[in-house]
C-alpha cells in the first residue's frame, strides 16, 4: 500500500496549474498572477505634499520668524497656476502637487497665518524635501512591479488598481463539486428513519472548501444505484475537482470506483497506509478542452476519513491547480502528554492546541483528544487539527515534536 507521502507525491504530479483567465480585481484576490505588471506612470506622478500646511522654499524660512506672503491655495486634485516666488508660501493640502519653486511643506500646526502672511510658530528650521514625496519615489514608469507567479495579496490588488489594471490575467480559482453517496443518508433537515443517518460530510467538506475561497457545488445524495451514480458523477466531472464521499471500500454497494472508471476516470491509486482514510481513491478524468482532466477524490464515507483526506490531499491539489508553490500544510507541534502509536499506518489523531508557540520559537503544544474512531464527528468538532504519527510501534513522549495538520 502507498504511504501518505507517496500518495501525496502522486496527487501533486497529477495536478497541473489551470490555464490562465482574465479576472476583475475583486475576483482576483487570493489568486496567482499569470502576467508581469509594469508601472504605467511614475508614482507619485508629481512631487506631492504629505501634510496639510504651506508649501515653501526651504531657503526662505531658515531665518527664524520671517513672514512669507500667502500666494494662494492648492487642494488635492488641483495644479498650482504658477510658480512660488521668493518670500512666498502657498496653502497646500495633503496629496496636492507641489507648486514649482517650492521644495518643502510646513505643517499647519507649526504656523500662524495673519493678514495675508504666514510665519513659523514656534520658529524652526525647514529642510528641503521636508513633508514632500518626490515624483517617482515609490516606482518609476516601466518598472516591473509584479511578476507572473505572485500571489495576489490585498496590497497587490491595490497596486494593480493603482496602475490601472482593472482586469488581470490570473490562474483561476478551481471549481469543485461534491457528490455524497449512500442509500443510508438523509439530508440534514430530515429526521433519519431506522438504520439511516444524516449526510454531514457534504456540509463539512463544502465548509472546508469555502474557507479556502472556493464556491463548491454540492450535489444531492446519490443513491447506491449504478444509473443514479453515473448521472451524479457525470455532472461532478464538469468541475476541476470532484469529491465523492462514501462507497469506496469493500462493501457490496461500494460502486464508486467502478462507476468512475466507466466514465473514463483513470485510477491513480486506491488505498493509502493511513488511519483514518485508508480506502481513499484518487484518479484523473478525461481532458476538457483547454482544461486538464478533473481530479477525482473518492473520499471514504466516515467523516474523519473524508476530512483528513481533504486536508492532506485535496488541499495541496487545489493549491497546485491554482498555481501556488507547493507548501507543507503540516507544522511542527509539541506533544502535551505521552501517547502510544502502533501498526503500519500513519495515524491522524484529532488534537487541540494546548498552549501557543513559545517565545524562543518553540512550537505550540497539542493535546490528543479522546476519539472513538473515524465516525467521531464530536472529536473532530473539538479539534484544531490532527497530530500526524508516522507508522511503527513506539511511545511518543511528552514534549516530543511531531507534525500537526491544522484544520483550516
Ligand atoms: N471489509 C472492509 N470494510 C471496510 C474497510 C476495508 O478496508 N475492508 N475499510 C473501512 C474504512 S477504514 C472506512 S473509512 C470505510 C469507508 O467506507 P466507504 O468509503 O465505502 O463509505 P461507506 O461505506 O459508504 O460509509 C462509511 C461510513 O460513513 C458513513 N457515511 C457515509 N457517507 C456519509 C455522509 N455523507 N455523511 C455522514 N456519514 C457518512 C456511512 O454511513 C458509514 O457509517 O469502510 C470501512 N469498511
Ligand atoms: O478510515 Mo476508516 O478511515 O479508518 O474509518
Amino acid at each position: 500500500m502507498l504511504s501518505v507521502e507517496e500518495a501525496l507525491a502522486l496527487v501533486l504530479e497529477t495536478a497541473t496549474p489551470l490555464p490562465p483567465a482574465t479576472a476583475g480585481l475583486a475576483e482576483a484576490a487570493g489568486l496567482v498572477l499569470a502576467e508581469d505588471v509594469p508601472a504605467d506612470a511614475d508614482q507619485p506622478p508629481f512631487d506631492k505634499a504629505l501634510m496639510d500646511g504651506y508649501a515653501v522654499r526651504a531657503s526662505d524660512v531658515v531665518e527664524a520668524g520671517r513672514p512669507l506672503r500667502l500666494a494662494g491655495t492648492i487642494h488635492a486634485g488641483e495644479v498650482a497656476a504658477g510658480a512660488l516666488g521668493p518670500g512666498e508660501a502657498a496653502a497646500i493640502m495633503t496629496g496636492a502637487p507641489m507648486p514649482a519653486g517650492a521644495d518643502a511643506v510646513v505643517m499647519v500646526e507649526h504656523s500662524e497665518e495673519r493678514d495675508g502672511a504666514v510665519r513659523l510658530r514656534p520658529p524652526r528650521a525647514v529642510a528641503p524635501g521636508q513633508n514632500v514625496l518626490g515624483r517617482g519615489r515609490v516606482y518609476r514608469l516601466g518598472d516591473r512591479l509584479l511578476a507572473a507567479g505572485d500571489l495576489l495579496t490585498p496590497p497587490r490588488i491595490g497596486l494593480l488598481a493603482a496602475v490601472g489594471h482593472a482586469k488581470v490575467r490570473v490562474v483561476p480559482r478551481p471549481t469543485l463539486a461534491i457528490v455524497p453517496t449512500g442509500d443510508e443518508l438523509v439530508e440534514p433537515d430530515q429526521v433519519p428513519g431506522p438504520g439511516r443517518i444524516r449526510n454531514s460530510n457534504a456540509a463539512m467538506l463544502a465548509a472546508v472548501a469555502i474557507g479556502r475561497g472556493l464556491a463548491p457545488r454540492v450535489g444531492p445524495i446519490a443513491a447506491d444505484e449504478p444509473a443514479v451514480l453515473a448521472q451524479a458523477l457525470a455532472e461532478g466531472l464538469e468541475s476541476d475537482v470532484l469529491l465523492v464521499t462514501g462507497g469506496v471500500s469493500a462493501g457490496r454497494k461500494d460502486l464508486v470506483p467502478a462507476a468512475l472508471e466507466s466514465r473514463g476516470v483513470r485510477q491513480v491509486f486506491h488505498k493509502v497506509a493511513m488511519k483514518p482514510g485508508k480506502p481513499l481513491w484518487f484518479g484523473s478524468g478525461p481532458g476538457r478542452g483547454d482544461r486538464p482532466g478533473t481530479l477525482v477524490f473518492g473520499l471514504p464515507g466516515n467523516p474523519l476519513s473524508g476530512l483528513v483526506g481533504f486536508l492532506r490531499f485535496v488541499g495541496p491539489a487545489l493549491g497546485r491547480l491554482a498555481g501556488r508553490p507547493e507548501a507543507d500544510e503540516t507544522v511542527p507541534a509539541r506533544l502535551a502528554a505521552d501517547c502510544t502509536q502502533h501498526g503500519d499506518l500513519t495515524h491522524f489523531r484529532p488534537a487541540a492546541l494546548a498552549s501557543p508557540p513559545g517565545e524562543a520559537g518553540e512550537p505550540a503544544a497539542i493535546e490528543l483528544l479522546d476519539s472513538v474512531g473515524s465516525a467521531d464527528v464530536l472529536a473532530a468538532a473539538r479539534a484544531d487539527g490532527f497530530a500526524v504519527l508516522p507508522p511503527g510501534d513506539r511511545v511518543f513522549r511528552r514534549g516530543e515534536i511531531v507534525r500537526f495538520l491544522p484544520l483550516r
